[in-house]
């Protein structure tokens, strides 16, 4: 007699791997302003706890595809993800994973810094002792301790910026999208903000999507994203768009993908 064949082990079900799930999946997303096309076919990802830089010249179409993220316009064509949550489907996990700081400025001036951050975060709705902590933290983090019972009118460009961010960060997403976030600010404030970002990359594992025409704040470590007229030319990590390009420098490449003029400076 022959014994039964021994049975198969039950296999676990495959799990996905958390680390492959990107924080920003944009899938073939296109949108036109009545016969103004602002974008066509765009798709990218932004890795979790990397930093993917969104290039192009004014008009490009960074802030059309910003304003889908957040949902503030309705998508028109593709799909857009947010650690796996479609915006569209599940709009309230997805954006509880956001974090969003615009190009225009929107902190109530007469306000102090901590109405402010308890205005947002109510919105939120976070609870107010869990809001006083949170917001304490975060402007200690943003070196602002000592200025937060201080109207924001009297903040400079820099501070206002930092203030934004603090605030973007209060329900603590997973995911940071920042609209050229340095326009107007002086040397010494640009760089408080990039390393300041950068930080929140390395040490807490945000994702970070960051707009910019400007060269300069782009670093070798940085996914890049190149946009021009509302099309992709170019993504991958940012040596990797370089060499493609048969170019030495992010400028050369810019200006071969794009034929744009590279503008003294280090702005496209
Ligand atoms: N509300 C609108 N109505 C019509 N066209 C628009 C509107 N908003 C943007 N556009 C057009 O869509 C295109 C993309 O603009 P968008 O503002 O997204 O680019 P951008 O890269 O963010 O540029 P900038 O940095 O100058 O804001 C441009 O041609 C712009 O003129």
């Amino acid at each position: 007699m022959t014994s039964p064949a021994p049975m198969a082990a039950p296999q676990p079900t495959p799990q996905p791997d958390p680390a492959a799930v990107p924080a920003l999946s944009i899938d073939g997303v296109s949108h036109s302003y009545g016969p103004r096309r602002a974008l066509m076919d765009v798709s990218f990802n932004v890795r979790p706890a990397s930093f993917t830089a969104l290039l192009g010249l004014n008009g490009a179409g960074k802030s059309t595809l910003f304003s889908l993220i957040t949902r503030l316009f309705g998508i028109q064509t593709g799909r857009i993800g947010i650690f796996g949550h479609d915006i569209s489907r599940s709009p309230g996990e997805a954006l509880r994973l956001l974090g969003v700081v615009f190009q225009p400025r929107t902190l109530d001036l007469d306000l102090s810094l901590t109405q402010n951050l308890l205005y947002h975060a109510a919105l939120h709705g976070i609870i107010r002792r869990e809001a006083a902590a949170r917001s304490a933290e975060l402007l200690a983090r943003i070196g602002l301790a000592d200025r937060a019972a201080s109207k924001v009118r009297d903040l400079s460009g820099g501070q206002m910026r930092r203030l934004e961010i603090a605030r973007a960060l209060l329900h603590r997403p997973r995911l940071l999208l920042l609209d050229e976030p340095t326009v107007g600010l002086d040397v010494k404030a640009r760089a408080d903000i990039i390393s300041h970002v950068r930080q929140l990359v390395t040490e807490q594992g945000i994702g970070v999507l960051w707009a910019t025409h400007l060269f300069d704040e782009i670093m070798a470590s940085d996914d890049l994203v190149v946009l021009h007229q509302g099309k992709v030319l170019a993504q991958g990590p940012m040596n990797r768009v370089i060499t493609e390009a048969g170019a030495q420098d992010v400028n050369t490449a810019f200006m071969r993908l794009t034929g744009a003029q590279v503008m003294p400076g280090g702005g496209a």
